[in-house]
């Protein structure tokens, strides 16, 4: 039976690039959990690849059918955009392992949904101070670096990581991403193939 690896930690923790390697692991044989997302559609994109691009009907007619397992609204300079999770039968866990990327409490709701025997967390953790000093650099390469927001996130991240909530959502496991990505990877290969028992 197939489970869900669900990858959860900070920001800049080093959860994309985790997520992509592990997904180009030909042997783990992992599929993405595409979340839905009411974001406009931009230009190299596709509709179920990054994501499932809809609307905010959908998103009602999934709530009311009980189909919603999470959802996120960030109010930016457009509007409100949502991203959930829905389960419309896309999910194959008879014969299939996923992976996604998300947040403590998505996790929870995941978890709730899909029951906790079938679902893995792996808490990713990088020391403070690294994951600061990542962060900044990888914003120095954007176009238009925004610290602030950098900034008010690596905040946030302190109480929405919180030892309690950690300890509430039952993450035991800590995968530590201090050094070099391809050990942090590494030990994670080894105990996504023990769970999937290969
Ligand atoms: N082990 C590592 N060594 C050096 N740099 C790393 C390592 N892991 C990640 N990074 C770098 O840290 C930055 C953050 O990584 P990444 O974008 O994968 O994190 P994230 O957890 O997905 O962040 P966010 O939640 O903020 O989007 C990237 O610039 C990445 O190249």
């Amino acid at each position: 039976m197939g489970k869900i690896f669900y990858i959860i930690g900070k920001s800049a923790s080093g959860k994309d690039h985790i997520y992509e390697a592990l997904l180009a692991e030909k042997d783990l044989k992992l599929a993405q959990v595409i979340l839905y997302t009411t974001r406009p559609i931009r230009s190299g994109e596709q509709n179920g690849r990054e994501y499932y691009f809809t609307d905010e009907l959908k998103l009602v007619q999934l709530r009311l059918s009980g189909k919603l397992i999470e959802e996120r609204v960030y109010d930016t300079v457009y509007g409100p955009w949502y991203y959930f999770t829905a389960d419309e039968g896309q999910f194959r866990l008879d014969c299939q392992d996923y992976i996604g990327i998300g947040t403590l409490e998505s996790y929870e709701k995941i978890k709730g949904y899909f029951g906790e025997d079938k679902v893995c967390p792996l808490y990713i953790e990088t020391e403070d101070g690294i994951r600061l000093k990542r962060a900044i650099q990888r914003e120095e390469k954007q176009p238009e670096p925004k610290y602030a927001e950098m900034c008010r996130r690596y905040l946030a991240d302190c109480e929405d990581f919180s030892e309690e909530k950690i300890q509430a959502a039952g993450i035991r496991r800590r995968f530590l991403n201090n050094g070099e990505l391809s050990q942090c990877l590494q030990e994670i290969k080894a105990y996504l193939l023990l769970q999937i028992g290969r």
